[in-house]
Formats: structure tokens, sequence, C-alpha cells
């Protein structure tokens, strides 16, 4: 049995992955963190947990002297919270999955540039593993660090990845256009996602600015095999959960529909949680799931390929891809605990 911690149970990534790990055969749940709910019962916060988890949340401090006994650490944390933890960890021998955004870039200047936070464990961002595993299943085995991916970078990066892999786009023409649930900002309170300020509104936000930009080039630049720069605009939609990206990009030579179809399907055929769909993708069919849909147009018109992609930002986005990553490094089925399909509507 892996006995696994986690902090930053309470928000909507941790009691995410709380629901999959409890349905997880291998897995105890050791200890929960919390900030502002230290010493409640995690059932009297997620109702729905009654009867099924007995786990009191306790803080920070506490979490750390527990640290000892567990196998796998998995951080939920608001960025710039993951750095100390995480040495202590690692110097434990503890496996970490950040689903934050703390070792996700490869540079320290990088992070600073875009989160505005000094990097305080900057010697870990060389062994930190990108945990998006349809790119770097190889490496994450032996991961002890698993960077887990942005919402948004994991939608927009699966739905590019075989246009750069193949160089099949000007990597210069790249837009990304994503649409968000509010459920990706978190539970903690905030003016700009009550229900009256979102409701029945939709707006673009991070314009050419947003911290997703550097992560998502970061990976595509990989696959492709030099620098990039994207445009890239999340939106919030009046939604609990999914993600829809809109990927557009400039074809450097005529490709059919059916041709490119056929490299989407070579390119993930191998991929349980992909899936090349015919139709256009919807975040109601992946909602609830750890399933990436993909649909491919080509606009023989403008000569460009538009790729839809849909995820749930809290599954694919966040928890489900952490219990994926979690699977590859104590050896499990990848898909463990994580064939669930939409139960839509
Ligand atoms: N929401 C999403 O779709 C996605 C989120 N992520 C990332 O996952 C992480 C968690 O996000 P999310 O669950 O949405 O956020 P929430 O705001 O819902 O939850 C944050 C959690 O961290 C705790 N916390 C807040 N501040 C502190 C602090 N100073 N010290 C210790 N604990 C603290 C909160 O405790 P309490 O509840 O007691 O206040 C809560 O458990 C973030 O890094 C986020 O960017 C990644 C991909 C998708
Ligand atoms: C709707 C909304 O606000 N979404 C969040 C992204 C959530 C996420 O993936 O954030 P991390 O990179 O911090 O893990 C945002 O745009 O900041």
């Amino acid at each position: 049995m892996i006995q696994a911690g986690i902090l930053g149970a309470t928000g909507y990534a941790g009691q995410q992955l709380i629901w999959f790990l409890l349905r997880h055969p291998s897995i105890r749940l050791n200890f929960l963190s919390s900030h502002n709910h230290t010493d409640i019962s995690f059932h009297h916060i997620y109702q729905q947990y009654a009867g099924f988890i007995q786990n009191v949340c306790i803080d920070m401090h506490a979490a750390e002297e527990k640290l000892s006994d567990i196998d796998v650490l998995f951080i939920a944390l608001p960025h710039g919270k993951a750095f100390d933890i995480t040495k202590k960890a690692l110097d434990l021998g503890v496996k970490v999955i950040d689903l934050g955004a703390d070792f996700r870039l490869k540079s320290a200047d990088a992070y600073k540039a875009w989160y505005g936070l000094e990097h305080e464990a900057e010697h870990l961002l060389s062994t930190a593993v990108y945990g998006l595993p349809e790119i770097y299943r190889d490496q994450i085995p032996t991961a002890s660090l698993v960077a887990n991916p942005g919402c948004y970078p994991t939608a927009s990066i699966l739905a590019l990845a075989p246009l750069l892999k193949n160089h099949l786009i000007d990597p210069a023409s790249i837009i990304i256009d994503a649409k968000s649930g509010v459920s990706g900002a978190g539970r903690a309170a905030n003016i700009a996602t009550l229900f009256t300020e979102c409701n029945e509104s939709i707006k673009a936000y991070g314009v050419a600015s947003h911290r997703h930009t550097p992560e998502i080039e970061e990976i595509l630049a990989t696959l492709y095999g030099k620098e990039l720069v994207i445009s890239f605009t999340p939106h919030l939609v009046p939604m609990n959960r999914g993600i829809l990206a809109t990927c557009y990009g400039n074809l450097l030579e005529k490709q059919s529909q059916s041709q490119l179809y056929e490299i989407y399907n070579a390119y993930y055929q191998d991929e349980y949680f992909v899936r090349i769909v015919e139709t256009l993708p919807e975040t109601r069919w992946v909602k609830g799931s750890n399933l990436c849909d993909i649909g491919v147009k080509v606009d023989e018109r403008t000569g460009r390929v538009i790729v839809v992609s849909a995820i749930d930002n809290l599954i694919k986005g966040a928890a489900g891809q952490a219990v994926q990553n979690m699977n590859l490094m104590f050896g499990f089925k990848e898909q463990e605990s994580l064939d669930v399909l939409s139960m839509t509507p």
C-alpha cells in the first residue's frame, strides 16, 4: 500500500484528487492539509465524502511532520508555496507531484518574469519532469519530482503536438483561443468569480500576458526542435468545468482533411486518454473524465488548420493527470482508477 499526503486537499484540484485516490486499490490517504479548515473533518467541507473518508484536515506544519510516513506527496497549493516542502520531501525520499506551476518552467528567470516571484528551489528545475505522459512517458517512471502541467497547456499542447512534431505548420502563425470553466480559478473567494460577475457573460483575460504562455511555448519548442512564440488568449465562460482550446496554424504544405486525421490517429494511436474525434469536441463529452478529445479541420480557403481540444480542467488538466503520473511513477497500470466516462447530461 502506498501512503499519500495531499497539501491543499480542500481546494478544487485537491478535492478532485481525493475522489480518484479513494477509488485506487493501492493508495491510502495518510494526511490532508488545508489553510483555513484545519481541525475540520474533510467530509464536513465536501459532504459527498461522509461515510467514505475520516481524515481531519491538518495544517502545513503538521503535514511537514508527517512527511516521513508517506511515499508520495501531492501538492495542490497556490503557486509559490511548493518550494520548501518539496525540498524537505525529496530529502526524505518522498516522490513529489506538484499540481501547481512552481516546477514547470525550466528557468528561474522565466518563473520570476511570469509569476512575479523569486524561485526558491532553482536547483530542482533541471530534475523536475514535465508530467504530460503523452509526451514525456519515458521520463516519468524514474522521476522523483513531477511538475503536473497547467490546464490550458494540457489542452493546447496535446492539440498542437502532432503538427509541430511533423513540422506541418509555421510556428510563428500559432494562435490558441481557449475557454475555461470557473473552477479553473480555484475555490478561494474572489470577486471576479462570483456567480453574478461571471454568469451570462464571457470575457477574455490575461491577454498577451497569461502565465501559461511560456509553459506552452517551452514544450511546443521542444517538440518542434526550435524556439517559438505563440499568441494565447484565455476566456472565462459561465460553466463549472471544462476547457475548450481552439488552435490555429498556417499549413506549410497543402494537407487534406483525411491526411491530417491519419497523422493525428497515428500520433496518438497508443494513447488511452486521447481520442481523435470526427465531430468537433465539446467539453460535456469529457467532463468528469481524464480524456482529451481532439478534432482537426482544414480550412482550404485560408490554408490554415484548426484543431479543437476539450478536457476537464480539474481532471486531465489537474488531478486525473496527477494520478496518471503517480501510476507511472509507482509502476501501476497507467489507467488505474482513471477509466471513468462523462455522465453528461
Ligand atoms: N483549478 C484548476 O482547474 C487547476 C488548478 N491547478 C493548480 O492546482 C493548485 C490548486 O488549485 P485549486 O485547487 O484550483 O485552488 P484552490 O484555491 O481551490 O485551493 C487551494 C488550496 O491550497 C490551500 N492554501 C491556500 N493558501 C495556502 C497557504 N498560504 N498555505 C497553505 N495552504 C494554502 C487552500 O486551503 P483552504 O481551502 O483551507 O483555504 C486549498 O486547500 C494551484 O497551483 C493551481 O494553479 C492546476 C490545474 C488546474
Ligand atoms: C479560469 C482560470 O482562472 N484559470 C486559471 C488556470 C488554472 C491553472 O491551470 O492554473 P495553474 O497554472 O496555476 O496550475 C488561470 O487562468 O489562472
